[in-house]
């Protein structure tokens, strides 16, 4: 399902660590900066071992940024539960893990039937092979670049090889990393060919996150233009 374009690079921050009692405020604050969506980490503990908000939050935080892009990262069990309650608080992008889901052409088919856009998460354990026979079914591919639950961990550099996998053979996909992402990580994240990237402690914890952002960007954008040159 993804397009016929080259994806361009787009910079969502996670606001798993921000002040989660402020959540419009530190939603604004990321848009100001110069965010191009918001990544929102769901957890239920289940899947994970930690637990943050669901669908009534995202229902009440939307009326407030209207035409933000909302991107659930879904680490949840039967993430066939949630589709319908995402969808009516407004979410735009339903990213579920593959390791949590056991009819994959169906749920990507009720994603899309919702209106959302289908994302399939990775965990760093789970081979990519693993999602290759469904790849039209997919929007966008995450890769995660960190075990899923929480904020703050360090980038592990060897998920690359995915993400290199993907762009080379899937020129058109949008593919988004998650995890340890920031001035530090981003040059390699870039160079595999990865185009949404999310960053949350880097971005939320910094004094000034419109540098980060920006910075970010630069990276990708370098980037994605050195390969069309060498194309
Ligand atoms: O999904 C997750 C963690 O499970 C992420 O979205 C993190 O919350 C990103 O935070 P940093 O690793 O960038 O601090
Ligand atoms: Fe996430």
């Amino acid at each position: 399902m993804s397009g016929h374009t080259h994806p361009c690079c787009k910079i969502g921050p996670s606001i798993l660590c921000a002040d989660l009692s402020c959540l419009a405020d530190e939603c604004r604050k990321m848009i100001h900066s110069g965010a191009d969506y918001l990544h929102l980490d769901v957890m239920d503990g289940h899947f994970v071992p930690n637990l943050t908000f669901g669908h009534p939050i995202v229902k009440c935080l939307r009326p407030k940024m209207p035409d933000i892009y909302f991107d659930m990262h879904m680490m949840v069990q039967n993430p066939e539960r949630w589709v319908e309650s995402m969808a009516d608080a407004g979410a735009n992008q339903y990213t579920f893990h593959v390791e949590a889901c056991e009819d994959i052409p169906a749920l990507c088919r009720k994603i899309q039937e919702s209106g959302m856009r289908v994302g399939v998460g990775l965990k760093p354990g789970t081979p990519v092979e693993t999602i290759l026979p469904y790849l039209d079914l997919f929007d966008v591919v995450l890769i995660m670049t960190v075990e899923p639950g929480f904020g703050g961990q360090s980038f592990m550099e060897d998920m690359m090889s995915k993400v290199q996998y993907l762009r080379t053979n899937f020129p058109y996909l949008d593919i988004e990393v998650d995890g340890g992402v920031g001035p530090n990580t981003i040059d390699v994240v870039a160079e595999a060919g990865a185009n949404m990237i999310v960053s949350g402690t880097a971005i939320t914890g910094a004094s000034d996150p419109s540098q980060v952002i920006a910075l970010l960007r630069n990276s990708v954008e370098n980037a994605i233009q050195k390969s069309q040159l060498e194309r």
